[in-house]
Order: C-alpha cells, then structure tokens, then sequence
C-alpha cells in the first residue's frame, strides 16, 4: 500500500471515473484469500441467480476480518475519504468523510449498519455480474474498490469488469477496465462529479463484470460502509 501512486490514482478518478491500481496484492496474497473462499468465517453467501443479480455467488466476511482485508480496508480509506471529501464539496453537498476508517464505521454503527460488507466473489464459465450499485442503507461511502484475484488468459477468460456512466440527456458511456492478477480498481459506489459547461453536476455510475467465457475468476470486494 505504501507504493499506491495515490496522485495518478486520484487523477484517473477525476478524468475516467475510476483507477486501477496497480498490484495492490501479490499472487501469494491472492492464493491466501481465493483459498479462504472455503475456510475463512462468513456471515453469508448469495447465491447471485437467486435474485437476478447475475449468474455467480459470493460471500460476506464476518468480523473481524481477515488480517488482509482488515488491513486494506483500514489503509485505503485515508487518501478515498481526501478524494470523497473534494467530490463532495464540487457537488455542494454537506458530506463530510473522517480522516480514519474506525470513525466512519462508529457512524454507521450508530445508525444501525453494523454488519460487515467485505466479500469475495466467485465466477464460473458463463457466470457474470449485472450492473448494480453497492448501497446498503443511508451511510454510504462514495468510493469502493475491487481486487482481482485470479489471472486473466491462465485462470480464466472473459469476466471483464465493465463500469457504465449515465450522462444526462445523452447515451451512456461504458468502460472496461483491463486488471492482472493482483491489481485493484478503485471506483464510484454511486455517483461521480463531472465539470460541464454550466458546473459539476452528478453521474450516475455502475459496475459489474462481463461473462465468464471460460475457467475460475474470483475477486475481493472492499466496501468501506457497513450494512443495515
Ligand atoms: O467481480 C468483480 O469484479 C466485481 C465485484 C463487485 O461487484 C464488487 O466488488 O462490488
Ligand atoms: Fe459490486
């Protein structure tokens, strides 16, 4: 985490939307979490046709969290709550994001939003995940990111991650965002500030993950809110 290029990052953010960041894990870190896929502690699992959010499943950690995950979470928070907090005063609202992880988790605990969001996602051949956004109840942190824990070309094919960005009164724009084993993509949980001729006004984002053309893809999702 020390290496994040945290300038460039913040840069792509502003200019596409979103920001991969660049082996955030190493191939044995991603081994570790793709196989506590079957003996890490879960609060539960979702089965993703059950609800027409697409063709796969995944699994919410429980607390406390995975060393690793605790510490992703804990580490990025500091310089996305700097960047949530710029967006927000560009979009003039009032949202103001603390300085350390463990105090936006206090506001969402108060409010009811105690159960953890972390989870790891898992693809097979023909699975895929729809558009969605990550909201879980009135407290949401603007930014997540995602891990990609297994290697394109030699795990699997296919299974891209694909973001879509409403623009108002336009067609929608798409973008896919190329990732190697290891690297993370940091992006909007909702919204995004665009400067038009007459402003910043908002953009409505989602993200999902194209279809599985063949082998085994799985990810590590990191949400910095908790849920209701
Ligand atoms: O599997 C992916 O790349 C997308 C995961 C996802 O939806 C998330 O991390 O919120
Ligand atoms: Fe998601």
């Amino acid at each position: 985490m020390e290496d994040i290029d945290w300038a460039k990052a913040e840069a792509d953010l502003d200019a596409h939307g979103c920001a991969i960041l660049p082996g955030l894990l190493s191939a044995g870190e991603c081994t570790v979490l793709r196989e506590g896929w079957a003996t890490s502690d879960y609060r539960s699992e979702v089965v993703m046709g059950r609800y027409g959010y697409g063709r796969g499943t995944y699994r919410y950690f429980t607390y406390p969290l995975p060393d690793l995950v605790a510490a992703l979470r804990a580490g990025l928070y500091p310089p996305l709550a700097a960047i949530a907090n710029r967006w927000a005063e560009l979009l003039g609202s009032d949202a103001r994001y603390p300085e350390a992880h463990a105090d936006f988790l206090a506001r969402c605990h108060a409010a009811g939003q105690v159960r953890p969001t972390p989870l790891i996602l898992r693809y097979e051949a023909g699975d895929w995940n729809a558009l969605h956004q990550d909201v879980y109840g009135a407290h949401v942190f603007p930014l997540q990111v995602a891990v990609l824990l297994s290697e394109p070309g030699a795990d699997f094919t296919g299974g891209e991650f694909v973001l879509t960005e409403q623009r108002p009164r336009m067609q929608s724009r798409a973008e896919v965002v190329p990732l190697g084993l290891g690297d993370a993509v940091v992006f909007p949980v909702r919204e995004r500030p665009v400067q038009g001729s007459r402003g910043w006004h908002r953009r409505q984002m989602r993200h999902g993950v194209s279809r599985l053309r063949s082998g085994l893809r799985f990810t590590l999702g990191i949400i910095f809110h908790d849920a209701a």
